[in-house]
């Protein structure tokens, strides 16, 4: 009941902005003083027109030493105005930079907080968006729009301000219209109507950044069948609808901008009438001629700060938009810390009857079993059947729903993530190499290990001798740029890893999935140096690669159907049998140079 009430658009900018907002304050305030220094000029204009006006039949007559006084005012004012213009500018270029540098910050911190099954590809597009493009936003707003928007607002106040104290009626001629065109803009701009569009925009960008994502990596699937960008329905799809959506948004808009435009740039139109209005009825007013000369003067001058106040009622609905999204990301519930982290002491892990759903689809149900400490567990099954989510769940890709999960008798939720990530390591089918050296990248298992420990992880990874052989050796740049490594040997690299972060559980989810027969002796090789004395869970479709495991656990439709040791299950006769019957017979001859290898190695 008591929860604060969220802030929103500019108000949560400015909380976002945090302890940096003082340079802001700053800008503002320069922007403010460069305001007035930039409307003396308009005053000298005022000042030298009275003087002239007043000795209209002899000009000559006029005072040139105070229009000269006055025409250096309107100088020193203009270069003075700059002057605090361009140092209001740096002040809030400088916040911005820092703002920006601090809501990066806090959303990477963010993050890396969040449970690990949270970046599933299409999150990966929207992230990066908002990381990018939302942030980029705030940027260009705090550095340019929020100065103008500041000194925009004070010059028209000041110039309308002036306007009411030299001839209400004049005034208002200049004012009707501009308040009108204003009005027609404001119900475009701001409207319900304008925010959905707006919305709908962000979308559209943010599902162009994830399907290009994707169609970017679909590529050598649309190449191999031969299709275009067309076949990719997804992305061209959300192409169509960003171009749809763009036409008709500008559609919407344009009459609206174009009436605006037309009114604001023929103020002197309205000025005009009224003007010549009163001087007829009293055509020796020298003082109201001056008065209308400045008011046909300041027209087309006011026309700039109004055209700028314009676009904020559009700027500041893409802020809100993108603060709305910055939040939606931090709103984003991150992994529960315990607030006293428990170590385990033993590695057993224990599945104690859990459930777990993914968006309510039930796809684990009443799990229970024990992978023992120092002992291999392997878990097969059909595709679908639950055998990855069995495994993410150890490390907390999730949090399970129903049931415990406990790692030597401590439930996972009891120990920080820290100490649960220093736990568990994973080997995964698709190993992430990052952009770096391949030394680097197996330092990554352990950062602050020795040379020797590396080159001793990767000579058990059966990956020293692959790498010797590369031109620059483990200084080799992997990635773009760099050298691209097979399936196999990446994967071997991230075996290295795992070896080298000497972790006491280790998750092995099809981690062969790439060896071809050649490599795959390799890969067990490596493997075997990894899981030695290790809480092993092996995940793998290969059954060959499990046969030894200690027991093995066959899921189906989220359920662990039977359980024992490969020769139990192949006497028991259920499913694991009719399994292991179609691997070996589809399989039969790569098994068979297997275990010639197996015999010669
Ligand atoms: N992030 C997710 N969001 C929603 N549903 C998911 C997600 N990940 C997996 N699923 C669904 O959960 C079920 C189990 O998937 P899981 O990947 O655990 O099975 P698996 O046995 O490992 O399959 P495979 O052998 O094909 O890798 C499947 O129906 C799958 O579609």
């Amino acid at each position: 009941m008591n929860e604060k009430k969220k802030k929103a658009g500019i108000a949560r900018l400015v909380e976002l902005a945090g302890e940096k907002k003082a340079l802001l304050v700053w800008s503002g305030i320069l922007s403010t003083v460069s305001v007035f220094l930039l409307l003396l000029p308009y005053v000298a204009v005022y000042y030298v027109l009275a003087e002239l006006l007043s000795h209209a039949p002899d000009i000559g007559a006029a005072d040139a030493q105070y229009l000269l006084r006055w025409a250096v005012w309107g100088a020193v004012g203009m270069v003075a105005g700059y002057f605090f213009m361009y140092i209001g500018g740096m002040c809030s270029h400088i916040a911005a930079f820092r703002i920006l540098y601090g809501i990066r910050v806090k959303l990477a911190a963010h993050i890396g907080a969040l449970p690990l099954g949270y970046f599933n590809k299409t999150a990966t597009g929207k992230i990066k968006k908002i990381m990018e493009l939302d942030v980029e936003q705030i940027e260009l707003f705090i550095a340019h729009q929020l100065p103008d928007l500041i000194n925009t607002t004070v010059m028209l106040a000041v110039i309308i301000a002036a306007m009411f104290s030299l001839n209400i009626w004049l005034a208002l001629a200049c004012v009707i219209p501009m308040l009108l065109g204003f009005a027609v803009q404001y119900s475009m701009m701001a409207g319900k109507k304008a925010k959905a569009g707006l919305k709908e925009y962000f979308d559209a960008l943010e599902n162009i950044s994830a399907s290009s994502i994707q169609y970017v990596r679909g590529m050598p699937s649309i190449k191999i069948f031969g299709q275009t960008v067309h076949s990719f329905q997804k992305f061209y799809d959300d192409m169509v609808k960003y171009r749809d959506f763009s036409v008709r948004y500008t559609d919407n808009f344009q009459n609206g901008y174009v009436s605006f435009k037309t009114v604001i740039l023929s103020l002197s139109t309205f000025i005009l009438p009224v003007g010549l209005f009163f001087i007829s009825s009293d055509p020796n007013n020298i003082a109201f001629a001056t008065t209308l000369m400045f008011f046909l003067v300041l027209a087309p001058g006011i026309t700039v700060p109004i055209f700028k106040f314009n676009t904020f009622a559009s700027t500041l609905n893409t802020i809100a938009e993108g603060v709305r999204r910055i939040d939606e990301i931090l709103e984003e519930k991150a992994v529960r810390e315990p607030e006293f982290s428990q170590k385990p002491s033993a590695y057993a892990i224990q599945f104690h009857d859990v459930s777990f759903s993914y968006n309510s689809v039930n796809v684990l149900k009443h799990i229970n079993f024990t992978a023992p400490q120092g002992k291999i567990t392997a878990l097969v099954g059909p595709s679908g059947a639950g055998k990855s989510t069995v495994a993410q769940l150890i490390p907390r890709f999730w949090d399970v729903q129903k049931g415990r999960i406990t790692i030597g008798g401590v439930e996972i939720q009891d120990i920080s993530v820290n100490d649960l990530m220093d736990t568990v390591s994973f080997v995964f089918q698709d190993t992430f190499l990052f952009a770096d050296t391949l030394f680097n990248n197996i330092l990554a298992g352990k950062p602050m290990a020795t040379k020797e420990e590396v080159f001793a992880a990767a000579r058990a990874a059966q990956c020293h001798e692959f790498i010797a052989r590369l031109q620059n050796g483990y200084d080799t740049f992997i990635g773009e740029g760099g050298v691209y490594l097979s399936g196999g040997e990446e994967q071997r690299v991230s075996v290295a890893r795992a070896i080298l972060k000497n972790a006491p559980i280790l998750v092995l989810d099809e981690a062969t999935a790439y060896a071809d027969p050649e490599n795959e002796h390799q890969m067990q090789l490596a493997l075997q140096e990894l899981i030695k004395d290790k809480t092993v869970l092996i995940i793998a479709h290969r059954l060959t690669t499990i046969r030894e495991a200690n027991q093995i656990l066959v899921l189906q439709e989220g359920e662990i159907h039977e359980t024992g040791t490969h020769a139990e299950l192949l006497a028991h006769d259920g499913l694991y049998k009719s399994m292991w019957d179609a691997y070996t017979s589809s399989a039969g001859w790569q098994i068979e140079r297997l275990q010639q290898k197996e015999v010669f190695a």
